[in-house]
């Protein structure tokens, strides 16, 4: 079993942005979903345990190894797909999963050659291997960057907002492979989409301006709201009423008026209907409930 372990985890920018604030995790063998808004502080937490960056302050061992004082440790058990993966060169995905085989320290070329050709067929990209990824469409390139972050067998996989700009359908078949890499890795995937972590992710924590709000398995987390999650169709303009009146997590338009979803431990007025509560409400009602506290 591999463990990543964070305790008391800061980072404060150069420009006096606290990015991270007394974060504490334990992360172990499976998918961890890490779910959070723009700016919440997702990539300053993968970038610092990918050891990328330095913490301001805290730890985080991986496997009891300190991974500040000893970076080498992490990142030869490393696979990370950041982000921005940078300009490609104009070569071929085989040619150039082959040279990042070469820096992730596979020397031997028979073994080089097996690999690469096993994780193009892994991301379904082996019949388009001559092709240079400069070429490839949003949903090839990240699963190129999955095949190129598995490189050299890796204990820890970090994947960073994989799925913001693909569409539905290759954002399902990347999110397929992702659960396929299989259970004896640590999987750390940083998203702000709620359905991403739902299907796949036993345990999941909620980052909000640099901390962790909440952290649990999703279905457990979701039970918690069971009983307390109520909507109501409105006219659009009187959602500043309902706002003022209740303790409204979310709105949606629904053609033309405006269904909310509201936390009470009772029925809030006539009209309101009770709903079984979903992982996308537990997550609206922990942002709720933290800025409440804040305020
Ligand atoms: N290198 C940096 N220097 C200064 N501030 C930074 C740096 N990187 C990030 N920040 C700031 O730190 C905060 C957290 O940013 P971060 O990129 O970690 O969030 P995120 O959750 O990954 O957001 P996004 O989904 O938009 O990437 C933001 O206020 C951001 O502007």
């Amino acid at each position: 079993m591999n463990t990543l372990q964070i305790n008391n985890l800061s980072k404060t920018y150069p420009n006096g942005v606290k990015a991270l604030n007394r974060i504490n995790l334990k992360i172990t063998n499976g998918m961890f979903g890490l779910l959070g808004a723009n700016g919440a502080g997702k990539s300053s937490l993968m970038r610092t345990i990918a050891s990328l960056q330095e913490p301001s302050s805290g730890s985080i061992t991986f496997n009891d190894s300190d991974i500040v004082k000893n970076p080498e440790h992490i990142r030869k058990h490393l696979g990370y797909l950041p982000q921005e993966f940078g300009v490609y060169p104009k070569i071929s995905a085989e040619k150039l999963l082959n040279h990042l085989a070469v820096l992730k320290g596979i020397l031997d070329k028979k073994e080089r050659k097996e690999q690469v050709t096993a994780l193009l067929q892994q991301v379904n990209l082996y019949q388009h291997r001559k092709k240079s990824v400069y070429t490839f469409s949003g949903g090839m390139r990240q699963r190129f960057g999955i095949a190129q972050a598995l490189l050299a067998n890796p204990q820890v996989i970090i994947v960073d907002e994989p799925t913001a700009g693909l569409d539905p359908e290759e954002s399902n078949r990347f999110l397929n492979l992702l659960s396929e890499i299989g259970e004896n890795v640590i999987v750390i995937l940083s998203t702000h989409i709620v359905e991403d972590v739902k299907n796949l992710c036993p345990r999941m924590a909620i980052l909000s301006d640099g901390e962790i709000i909440s952290q649990g398995n999703p279905t457990e987390l979701v039970a918690s709201l069971e009983g307390k999650v109520w909507t109501k169709i409105i006219p659009k303009k009187d959602i500043e009423i309902y706002k003022k009146a209740f303790d409204v997590i979310s709105t949606k338009l629904i053609s033309g008026d405006t269904q909310i979803r509201v936390l009470s431990n009772s029925k809030p007025e006539e009209g309101f209907s009770l709903i079984t509560p979903n992982l996308e409400d537990f997550y609206f009602a922990t942002l709720f409930n933290n800025q409440q506290k804040k305020a």
